[in-house]
């Protein structure tokens, strides 16, 4: 009933899945939410929750990372209809990488405007400290380099067009918000804001790669996000994402620190309240189908 292609899913794959799940809910999400290694708590905020674990949706990958729980929750914040990523899929994790962006063009179907992607990464910015929150003002997609772009292959104009614009990914005024957001609840000490750059993973860094990343001007490394902003893009959602620094990439040979994911999620761990906090009061502020926001 479901089938895959060798290359994804095509339209009237990804609208059978919106259909299935907006048959067994009748809330509308206009805002996609989803949480990055050791930020699962993030769904929490939703109030009125119908949730499903990924196993059960047709056409969604199986989460297999430690910290991603794999359950999609649907709820309200504040009244606003929400859909929220409990898990989010990984290259490294043996998925194609138009099925880890898949959730994307379904959130877009079933009504949503604006993505909030979060995710944890590595400081390779020197001001940067572990449990800073990284605005993300844009990225380097080192896998797309190479060819592999979730676009990549037929292009199906309903979702968007062959060659989308990715200079304006990162929505201005979502960053702006984020901003006044983050000073208004007295996060200035620990917000940032910076470049994420992709790369495939599983394993971290050498010294040298971290070297030359931070050199051409990323402030955070990570293994996700990227491929899901420009699926989002393409099929014309609005995009926020943001960092937790949850490590310091190791920049020196004389360093003892060694990247585990271990404290990866004890950072999301502690920083997991602010997080929350700051992403539920921004969709508080976000108006459904209106580029401003209010305060
Ligand atoms: O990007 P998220 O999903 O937050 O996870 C990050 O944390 C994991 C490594 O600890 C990697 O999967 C990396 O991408
Ligand atoms: N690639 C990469 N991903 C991460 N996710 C969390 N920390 C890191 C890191 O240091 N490197």
């Amino acid at each position: 009933m479901f089938p895959e292609t060798s290359k994804g899913y095509t339209y009237e794959d990804c609208k059978a899945t919106a259909d299935w799940l907006m048959a067994q809910t009748n809330i509308r999400p206009t805002v996609g939410i989803v949480c990055g290694s050791g930020l699962g708590g993030l769904a929490d905020i939703l109030k009125d929750q119908v949730a499903f674990n990924y196993k059960d949706i047709p056409n969604f990958p199986q989460s297999t990372v430690h910290g991603h729980a794999g359950r999609l929750v649907f709820g309200t914040l504040k009244g606003r209809p929400c859909v929220c990523m409990q898990g989010r899929f990984h290259l490294y994790e043996g998925y194609s990488i138009q099925k880890i962006t898949l959730p994307m063009r379904i959130f877009k179907l079933l009504g949503v405007e604006t993505v909030m992607l979060t995710n944890a990464a590595g400081g390779l910015n020197q001001d940067f400290k572990v449990g800073d929150i990284m605005i993300i003002k844009d990225h380097l997609n080192m896998p797309g380099f190479a060819g592999n772009n979730p676009l990549a292959g037929p292009n199906d104009e309903r979702f968007g067009v062959r060659f989308p614009c990715m200079s304006d990914a990162y929505d201005r005024e979502l960053q702006q918000l984020a901003m006044d957001v983050g000073q208004e609840l007295g996060y200035g000490d620990f917000l940032r804001e910076g470049v994420y750059c992709v790369l495939g993973g599983p394993s971290f860094e050498t010294v040298a790669e971290c070297r030359m990343l931070h050199r051409l001007g990323a402030d955070a490394v990570g293994m996700s996000t990227v491929y899901e902003v420009i699926v989002a893009r393409h099929c014309g959602m609005r995009v926020f994402a943001l960092s937790l620094i949850t490590n310091q990439a190791v920049m020196d040979y004389d360093s003892e620190e060694k990247a585990n994911h271990e404290e990866v999620l004890e950072t999301g761990k502690q920083r997991e309240q602010q997080v929350e906090r700051l992403v539920s009061t921004m969709v508080t502020r976000i108006e459904p189908s209106q580029l401003d926001y209010y305060f």
